[in-house]
């Protein structure tokens, strides 16, 4: 069995991508974003205070004949970006791409932070990382795909994200005709949660690639591309206009500059992310200067191939073997 679901970016600066998935029965559909930096599916909900649910579609247990509540058990989530989310837990059908799991822990808010009260596009996450990283106490449950795994044709998913056009999550499958390039394969490291790997090399605009292995993560819930200051420093000397813009917390340029292609090796592949791809959008509406795709990772301690380098590949979770595929799209 597989499972294809469609993926969209939430806004013309591709800064979440978002997927329909059904809960419950009858369907009840929400818009999630699927995240391979955790391992927890969370929703808004009915027991989401209203004033926070404003604007969200919600997951309601008791309007579905299959929800059951699980008794004793609880969540509670902080991210990267410091947004964070708590509730209880039911079990009930889940269904993505068509594929579904029938008894799927989905962990219910009571309490959600800020930033997802404001981000109405998005009513909750599909953690696709490692088992260990879920946040449900006592009893830790089991992601989506883990659950799907011994089901699907093979135990992979890949990710096809895109810039300001439609991509796809595909289960149980690969897809290569979604791929420029031959699909290079490393080793992925799940002792933490989420998919760790080494890029063994980087370069600028071209460059041949050098020999300064990236340890870092592949990560879809996360926006940027967000490397060691060294790196950053190396491509922005290339990009006349660059400096850092505290307010932005970042590196900002003008809109109209020509951007350095960036090129990272895996698996005995060179992805290289187009210098377009690089150049996110402008800090505000109308604004001549734009926000780079490419930030420093220094304050967070662990790198993260976000969307801005997925873009740039057809990308294969391969739980089974526990590696990584990398393919220039
Ligand atoms: C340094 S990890 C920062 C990262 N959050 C981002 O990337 C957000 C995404 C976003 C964009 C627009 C609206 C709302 C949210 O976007 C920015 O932070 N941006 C984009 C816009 C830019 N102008 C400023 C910088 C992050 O916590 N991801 C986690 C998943 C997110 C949580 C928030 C909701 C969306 C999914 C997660 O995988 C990060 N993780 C990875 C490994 C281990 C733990 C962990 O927790």
């Amino acid at each position: 069995q597989t499972g294809s679901a469609n993926t969209n970016p939430s806004d013309s600066a591709d800064d979440e991508y978002i997927t329909s998935v059904s809960i419950g029965t009858p369907a009840q559909v929400l818009p999630l974003d699927f995240d391979t930096g955790s391992s927890d599916l969370w929703v808004f909900s009915s027991e989401t205070p209203k004033s926070s649910a404003s604007g969200h579609v919600t997951y309601s247990p008791s309007k579905s004949s299959t929800a059951k509540k699980l008794s004793g058990s609880t969540w509670s989530i902080e991210y990267g970006d410091k947004s964070s989310s708590s509730g209880d837990v039911y079990t009930d059908v889940v269904t993505i791409g068509g594929f579904s799991v029938k008894t799927q822990a989905v962990e219910s808010a009571t309490k959600v932070s800020t930033q997802f009260v404001q981000d109405t596009v998005i009513s909750g996450l599909v953690g696709l990382g490692f088992d260990i990283g879920n946040q449900v106490s006592p009893r830790p449950q089991k992601t989506w795909f883990s659950n799907a795994a011994s089901s699907l044709a093979e135990p992979l998913f890949t990710a096809d994200l895109r810039h300001q056009e439609t991509g796809s999550y595909n289960f149980g499958f690969i897809d290569t005709s979604l791929a420029k390039g031959t699909i290079g394969y490393t080793p992925a490291d799940g002792s933490e949660g989420y998919w760790g790997f080494t890029a063994t090399g980087y370069s600028v605009g071209g460059a041949k690639l050098n020999r300064n292995s990236i340890t870092g993560i592949a990560d879809t819930g996360t926006t940027l591309l967000l490397l060691p200051d060294n790196i950053v420093d190396a491509y922005y000397n290339n990009v006349e206009s660059a400096q850092y813009d505290d307010s932005q917390e970042g590196v900002v340029f003008d809109c109209d500059e020509d951007l350095p292609s960036f090129s990272f090796g895996v698996g005995g592949q060179t992805i290289t992310i187009s210098g377009d791809l690089l150049n996110l959008t402008p800090i505000e509406e109308g604004s001549s200067t734009c926000f780079g795709g490419l930030q420093s990772s220094s304050d967070i301690g662990i790198n993260i191939f976000g969307d801005v380098a997925l873009k740039a590949a057809l990308v294969v979770f391969d739980l089974g073997n526990e590696r990584l595929g990398w393919a220039q799209k």
